[in-house]
């Protein structure tokens, strides 16, 4: 059974509708992304699963159990969620031990403080507990409401923007070590974030939201190699766009020539479309005889980005090789892959 069951749902703010028939599922353990520009409607889903925004259609179910829906509307503090924010909401007055105490009723002295250790061992906050949250830096404020989120032993935890505060320089660190967290506990979550690069970290599945609906649901590999339209493949990363034409169920022909792909297209023979080419698909090689010469070269540390003209096509490549200069002549390949057509 999952964790999570979004079905059909709507919300509206006064007559504005702001999700449009959303579905969504969460496995235990699994933790989602919600990813997207601004205003497409992310955190009213966060909200609505939190039970903190009416919905007008649909369901929200957690284990099986209707949390919103057509007859019912469970209180956010009943839900058995935890959610952790941009700016932590940590209680000024409270030191870290009382933060992360503050929702463990119905237990012992000895229960909470057994729990506040385990907690404090888990985000490696072991001797801080008498601290006050003015006291810590910002990642360890992060970390605290964590362990508030977690001591409350939630069946799903929500993140909105939870890393957005945080320097850049530990924000990688940061999330690698709260999703290490989170799957040692087995605890589902689900994500908010405008970074695609964040998603890919964090997440195991991505929805990517557009004005309001969820235009694909999967793993990052999926969306990234197989995106449904070209809003979301430009979301995931950069792409040339080739004019393509499908010559059979595994080929099309292209400026390039012709091009394999080693899954069946499913476009039939005759489309005229395009394919999506990423910049790493895009093999470079120097040839006084070549078609393509360069006309930009970025150096970027690890690989060179450069941009070749053939006729009157601009393609964009990325390649260790970084040898070549601005008017080199050169050919572009691409080794046989799952070719995205649209
Ligand atoms: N309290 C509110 N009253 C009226 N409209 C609202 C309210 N909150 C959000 N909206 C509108 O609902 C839409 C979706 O907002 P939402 O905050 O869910 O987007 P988002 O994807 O989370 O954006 P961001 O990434 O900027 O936080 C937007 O058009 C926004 O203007």
């Amino acid at each position: 059974m999952s964790t999570l069951s979004i079905k059909g749902v709507h919300s509206h703010y006064q007559e504005q509708q702001v999700l449009r028939g959303l579905d969504l599922t969460l496995a235990k353990g699994e933790i989602a992304a919600l990813l997207g520009p601004s205003g497409c409607g992310k955190t009213t889903l966060l909200r609505a699963i939190a039970g903190l925004q009416p919905i007008t259609e649909g369901e929200i179910c957690i284990n099986g159990q209707i949390l919103s829906g057509p007859d019912r509307f469970e209180p956010s503090e009943q839900r058995g969620i935890g959610m952790i924010f941009q700016d932590y909401a940590l209680f000024p007055h409270l030191n870290v031990a009382d933060n992360i105490l503050f929702g463990v009723k119905d237990a012992t002295k000895e229960q909470r403080k057994a729990r506040l250790d385990e907690m404090l061992s888990l985000v490696k906050l072991d001797g801080l507990s008498e601290r006050y949250p003015h006291e810590l830096s910002g990642g360890q404020q992060q970390r605290v409401s964590i362990a508030r989120a977690l001591a409350y032993e939630p069946e799903l935890l929500l993140l909105d923007e939870p890393f957005s505060n945080i320097d850049a320089k530990v924000r990688g660190e940061m999330m690698l070590e709260i999703r290490a967290i989170l799957k040692q506990r087995n605890v589902s979550a689900v994500f908010v974030t405008h970074s695609k690069d964040e998603a890919f970290v964090f997440a195991d599945k991505l929805a990517l939201f557009k004005d309001g609906y969820i235009v694909q649901y999967g793993t990052a590999e999926e969306l990234y190699t197989s995106p449904k339209d070209r809003y979301v493949a430009d979301f995931l990363g950069s792409g040339n766009y080739i004019p393509a034409s499908v010559t059979d169920a595994f080929s099309v022909e292209t400026p390039l020539g012709k091009l394999v792909s080693t899954r069946a297209l499913s476009q039939p023979v005759s489309y005229h479309g395009e394919i999506l080419l990423r910049p790493h698909q895009l093999e470079i090689t120097p040839d006084e005889e070549g078609e393509g010469v360069i006309v930009e070269r970025r150096f970027l540390g690890n690989i060179c980005h450069y941009q070749v003209q053939i006729a009157q096509q601009f393609y964009e490549v990325k390649s260790q090789f970084s040898q070549l200069a601005p008017g080199q002549k050169v050919n572009l390949h691409t080794q046989a892959h799952s070719l995205v057509v649209f």
